[in-house]
């Protein structure tokens, strides 16, 4: 059964409480996990605090929380195989997806391992002679980690090495839906070596423990990844002691197509841009904006080839896309094609559960796309988090824009086009964290990540995502002090 870690021991819920782990391709039960609630949230909270005042972890330098880190990358190698059929099994997205997912876990480590001993402060202009004024990062303190189902580690790698880089200590709260590898990664981190308290693991729904973390006056920084609802009651939550609050959260994003585009390549990576990972991707190009000039041909090609998109179990390297991760996700999802239809979207491919024996038991829906869409659907301005693409179409270079930016969200596009100066032009016009010119989905350590408007606050992974959990301190030192007479001096 898996457990959860609290001030360096593994432990059961204090309720004795437990929660089943569902396999989304044929719902068996992977494993058994402890449900924790709010008093186990702060039993862990309370052990971070002290591990906080600890010397144990206080004295530690960069460079030695550096080598912690480096050796959590080493290890995540080693056990690239396990941990990805974990999160296949888990998650039900493809293998080769889950592997590169657990690459890019290894990546995050090794990057902020580098940058742990990077920043010793600066020294800066003072205005009076006889002082020295420097500017210094501390860290924040106990940081709330709290995670989403899609990516489950690799978006929890964002926060963690980060926050171990900048010398914090946490209370990492995963998904309830997707706990396993987070488990086993506290597994490889309990090796590595860190002082009780640290590192602490609770398990449990978002309601109790992600609500306690968000609330408590003993938290000073929440960095949460999920819905862009939950990420408002988190920031109302977070007003409680102000805590510092990073928040990643959903997205809509735009994929625009001129008709000068590499057609071939556009409409592969179309393709990918939503069916990946089945659509459950913060980022994944669910609005697909098109040239009116070859619309009729992409769309054509895009269904053509959305027909013959393989389902299956995610450990079978046949399969191309996998299941959604629950019965409530597939329930939403069905919702939402069943709202376009209403609203006159026209079905183009897809829009039902799959037929064939070997895939009633998971929640499977088909890749689906809606053709001629436009800006007023639900479908087109919310996030549907399934694989459905919406496809609208423009004229002009601005009213490609002008379609990109009508949405809540802000954290992704991506613009396919071969004049350079016109991708610039969008590119430099489009309001989103990432912009991609002639590609789709890439992200890695250096760069930072996050969003405009409502998909978030803050920036994960770069040195900006090191930033987050840090706190800035002025200290200014007068050199040579002597009496001011300012008062009483008569
Ligand atoms: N911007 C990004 O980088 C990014 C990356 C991945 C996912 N996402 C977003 O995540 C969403 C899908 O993930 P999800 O369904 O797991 O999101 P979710 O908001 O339902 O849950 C995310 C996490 O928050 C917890 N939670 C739920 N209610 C809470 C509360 N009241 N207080 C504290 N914690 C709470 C959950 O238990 C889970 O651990 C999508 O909207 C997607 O766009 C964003
Ligand atoms: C940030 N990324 C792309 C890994 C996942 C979004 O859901």
């Amino acid at each position: 059964m898996g457990k959860m870690y609290i001030n360096g021991e593994w432990v059961k819920s204090k309720t004795g409480e437990t929660r089943k782990v569902i396999n989304p391709y044929n719902q068996e039960v992977i494993d058994t996990v402890a449900e924790g609630n709010r008093e186990d949230t702060i039993y862990a909270i309370q052990a971070a605090r002290k591990a906080f005042n600890n010397e144990d972890w206080r004295q530690l330098t960069g460079e030695e929380r550096g080598d912690l880190l480096y050796q959590i990358a080493q290890s995540i190698r080693k056990e690239r195989d396990e941990l990805a059929r974990l999160e296949t099994l888990n998650t039900g997205k493809v293998l080769t997806e889950s592997i590169g997912d657990i690459d890019g876990v290894a990546n995050v480590f090794q990057y902020y391992a580098g940058l742990a001993d990077k920043d010793g402060g600066s020294v800066i202009n003072s205005p009076n002679p006889n002082s020295v004024s420097r500017v210094v990062r501390e860290p924040v303190g106990v940081c709330g980690l709290i995670s989403p189902w899609n990516f489950p580690l690799l978006q929890l790698s964002y926060k963690v090495a980060p926050a171990i880089a900048a010398g914090n200590t946490m209370v990492i709260k995963p998904s309830e839906l997707t706990p396993l590898t987070t488990i086993k990664l506290i597994e490889i981190m309990e090796e590595v070596g860190f002082p009780s308290g640290v590192i602490n693991l609770v398990l449990g729904q978002g309601s109790t423990v992600g609500q306690e973390i968000a609330e408590s006056l003993d938290v000073d920084l929440v960095s949460f990844t999920g819905g862009t609802e939950t990420g408002r009651t988190i920031m109302q939550a977070a007003t409680s002691n102000f805590k510092k609050t990073s928040l990643e959260l959903g997205g809509n994003s735009p994929n625009i197509i001129f008709a000068d585009a590499q057609f071939e390549t556009a409409v592969d990576y179309a393709l990918n841009a939503i069916f990946f990972t089945t659509g459950q991707a913060c980022n994944a190009g669910t609005r697909l904006l098109v040239e009116k000039s070859i619309h009729n041909e992409f769309v054509n090609e895009l269904v053509k080839r959305a027909k013959n998109i393989r389902m299956g179990d995610g450990l079978d390297p046949e399969t191309e896309m996998g299941p959604l991760v629950s019965a409530a996700h597939l329930n939403n999802v069905d919702n939402y094609i069943q709202i376009a239809i209403e609203e006159g979207a026209e079905l183009a491919v897809g829009g039902k559960r799959p037929e064939g024996e070997t895939l009633q038991k998971g929640f499977f829906i088909e890749p689906t796309i809606f053709n001629h869409c436009h800006s007023k659907m639900s479908i087109v301005q919310e996030e549907t988090f399934g694989p459905i693409l919406t496809i609208e179409t423009f004229d002009t270079e601005e009213e490609a824009i002008q379609l990109g930016n009508d949405t809540r969200y802000g954290l992704a596009a991506a613009v396919w086009t071969e004049d350079t100066n016109r991708a610039e032009r969008v590119v430099g016009q489009l309001l989103a964290g990432t912009v991609w010119v002639n590609d789709f989905h890439i992200n890695f350590p250096q760069a930072p990540w996050g969003g405009y408007k409502q998909s978030g606050i803050g920036r994960e992974m770069g040195k900006e995502g090191l930033e987050e959990y840090t706190e800035l301190k002025h200290v200014y030192k007068n050199t040579a002090p002597q009496p001011m007479g300012w008062f009483g001096n008569q």
